[in-house]
């Protein structure tokens, strides 16, 4: 099958994620608490390749371009035993079963190009697992991506990317728009980059807004009414690989079961508190005793992460200035080992004191500040027949060019541009 039945471009979109309480402990099992980043967002473009037989990748972000072509994919042993109708297979996807040894194999020719273990590595090994599970026989496709989120940095850029491949493939395949589907889907691709993720990163790209999430619950709880907490967001731009660094924790605890359990309920404990505590919370400021639980909250569940060995010099530097500062409390969030901080800050608090915590992290630390709200739109797509001739060209422009993430949040953030942004079949 070509692209002639598809109409193209396709735009889709998918927030990254803040974990507030959790991160780690929740791939044993524990409960987490996470959020969707409003503004902080990944966009992908689906056009027309220049070569009608290939499938090209084109991810500015991490200067990654690539094309495979018909001759590539017919490398790819055709499996004549294969029974099972391949619609089936896209509707229910196997999210239980380690990923397909078959597939792997049949991947692996296809990027022997490309370095073993690298970003640009995984990114492909992703983007052909999804591809050829979801919509095999396509070609003539570009797929573009721009992400106003840092990447690598422990929020969920990797399930955003997972997310925004999966709905537009899916919508390549003349499949509605639907959420659950997109869910376990994005689930599968964050297999490929983690190997063992609890799936909350993808849910909260998925569906936005907040929730408190068990890996064995199947119908996590979705938090309508997140309160507005005050924080600030430290990038450290130190990289890391959250598939190492939950491989790190795997092997601790193979080593010291008894002992991490120990950490991983008390992390457990930790989360329900604070579900508590939220449910509680009034953002108005009326509760004083609520926020100065949830800031020990914060504190209580950074050290245990500090135990498990995923902190990093750079995430303690923050720390350090926010103790000092005396402002709040700061805890790394995501996969750790670099990354990014929040620190959740105490009520009132003077504003040449924040100034002054701000200044020693952009100057002194060199680290960036995000703003963004909490929870917001999960995700979305555009439908074609309501992009005007205007707007494609501004979002090709945007696709296409060297922009700043003023010019991306202008012509695509949902709650900015006026592009009719969906999440409904
Ligand atoms: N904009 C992007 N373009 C291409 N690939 C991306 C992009 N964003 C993320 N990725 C893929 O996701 C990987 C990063 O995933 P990783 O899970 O290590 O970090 P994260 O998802 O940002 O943090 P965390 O899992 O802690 O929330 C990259 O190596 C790359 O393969
Ligand atoms: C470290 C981790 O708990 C969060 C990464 O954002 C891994 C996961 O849940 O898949
Ligand atoms: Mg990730």
């Amino acid at each position: 099958m070509t692209n002639a039945t598809l109409t193209l471009p396709i735009l889709v979109s998918a927030p990254g994620k803040l974990i507030l309480f959790g991160e780690h402990s929740v791939v044993y099992d524990k409960p987490a608490i996470a959020a969707s980043l409003a503004s902080l967002r990944t966009y992908l473009l689906v056009t027309e390749a220049n070569d009608p037989n290939s499938i090209e990748l084109n991810f500015p972000d991490i200067n990654f371009h690539h094309k495979w072509t018909t001759t590539d994919f017919e490398k790819i042993p055709h499996d004549s035993s294969a029974t099972v109708d391949q619609m089936e297979q896209i509707l229910n996807p196997d999210t239980v079963s380690p990923l397909s040894k078959t597939l792997i194999k049949n991947i692996t020719p296809l990027l022997s190009a490309l370095h073993r273990d690298t970003i640009h590595y995984n990114a492909a090994f992703s983007f052909l697992y999804l591809y050829l599970s979801l919509c095999p026989h396509q070609r003539g496709l570009n797929f573009t991506i721009k992400s106003t989120s840092p990447i690598g940095a422990g929020l969920g850029s990797s399930a955003s990317i997972s997310v925004i491949l999966v709905t537009s493939m899916l919508l390549c395949q003349g499949v509605p728009f639907n959420k659950e589907l997109i869910n376990s889907w994005s689930f599968i691709g964050e297999k490929c980059l983690h190997g063992d993720p609890s799936g909350i990163d993808n849910l909260v790209s998925t569906y936005g807004g907040a929730v408190y999430f068990k890996r064995s619950d199947p119908t996590p709880i979705i938090l309508q009414q997140f309160p507005s907490i005050p924080m600030v967001l430290t990038y450290t731009k130190i990289p890391r690989s959250t598939s190492t660094l939950v491989g790190g924790v795997r092997e601790l605890h193979d080593k010291e079961t008894k002992l991490c359990d120990l950490l991983l309920d008390s992390m457990g404990c930790v989360t329900e508190r604070a579900m508590d505590i939220l449910n509680h919370y009034d953002s108005s400021g009326a509760n004083d005793n609520c926020h100065d639980s949830l800031l020990e909250l914060v504190r209580i569940n950074h050290g245990l992460l500090v135990s498990l060995g995923v902190s990093h010099p750079g995430l303690e530097q923050v720390r350090i200035v926010s103790d000092e500062l005396r402002i709040g409390e700061t805890k790394l969030t995501g996969a750790g080992g670099g990354g990014c901080a929040m620190t959740i800050l105490k009520k009132d608090i003077d504003q040449d004191i924040l100034k002054a915590f701000t200044d020693t992290i952009r100057d002194k630390l060199q680290y960036e500040i995000f703003q963004t709200n909490l929870g917001g739109r999960g995700c979305c797509y555009v439908p074609r027949d309501t992009i005007s001739d205007g707007d494609l060209i501004r979002i090709l422009k945007v696709f296409q060019d060297p922009v700043t993430v003023q010019e991306i949040d202008a012509v695509l953030l949902p709650e900015k541009s006026h592009l009719q942004w969906s999440d409904s079949e």
